[in-house]
């Protein structure tokens, strides 16, 4: 796995003390509002994983699963509802944990869908953030790293369900995906 990757962009080292940092920034804002924390699937799991052991206040979590890029590193542009909540998020202040917000397509249509059902607050949590591919007009309350537009694997993150393992963030090679 390590051949296919061009550069390391952050090391797992740099990724903890982030994690670590945005852990105690949401332990502050949601302290006394058990907040229902949502897991993006797949590629979130890795983060929110790390993060919820970062926070030490109570909180609640669930499961979406949606997706946009099937197979590919472009945006499809229909974001797929595969897996739907299990909880009501009706008056309940909610975070939504992602790996990364590219084009912004699945955040915008997920905080939508979040507020449509009446939720109290609906805030995004990224750990990457890709502003130069964004075609909708969305921002993260609070993100990781900002990144280039290169197409980035590891720490949850695939290219065609590859990758997630890697322990660090990297720039996939080009000739990974173009050949
Ligand atoms: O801002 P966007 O352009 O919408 O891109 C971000 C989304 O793309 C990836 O999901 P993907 O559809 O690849 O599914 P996955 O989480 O299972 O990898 C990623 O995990 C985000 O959910
Ligand atoms: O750079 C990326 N890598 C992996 N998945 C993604 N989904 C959107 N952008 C990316």
């Amino acid at each position: 796995m390590r051949d296919d990757i061009k550069e390391i962009l952050l090391s797992e080292e740099e990724i903890a003390e982030k994690v670590k940092e945005l852990g105690t920034i949401l332990s502050n804002e949601y302290r006394d509002k058990n907040p229902l924390v949502i897991c993006v699937l797949r590629g979130a799991v890795v983060f929110m994983a790390d993060l919820i052991r970062e926070m030490d206040i109570p909180c609640e979590m669930d499961f979406m699963a949606v997706s946009s890029y099937g197979s590919g590193t472009e945006s499809t542009g229909v974001v797929k509802i595969l897996k739907d909540l299990d909880t009501s998020v009706q008056n309940r202040h909610v975070l939504v944990v992602e790996d990364i917000m590219d084009s912004g397509l699945t955040l915008s249509r997920l905080v939508e869908l979040l507020r449509h059902r009446e939720a109290a607050s609906v805030k995004v949590v990224t750990l990457l953030n890709k502003p130069e591919r964004r075609k909708v007009d969305i921002t993260p309350d609070y993100s990781g790293f900002t990144i280039p537009d290169e197409f980035v694997v590891g720490y949850g993150l695939d290219y065609a369900e590859k990758y997630r393992n890697l322990p660090y963030i990297g720039i996939l090679k080009p000739e990974v995906y173009t050949k």
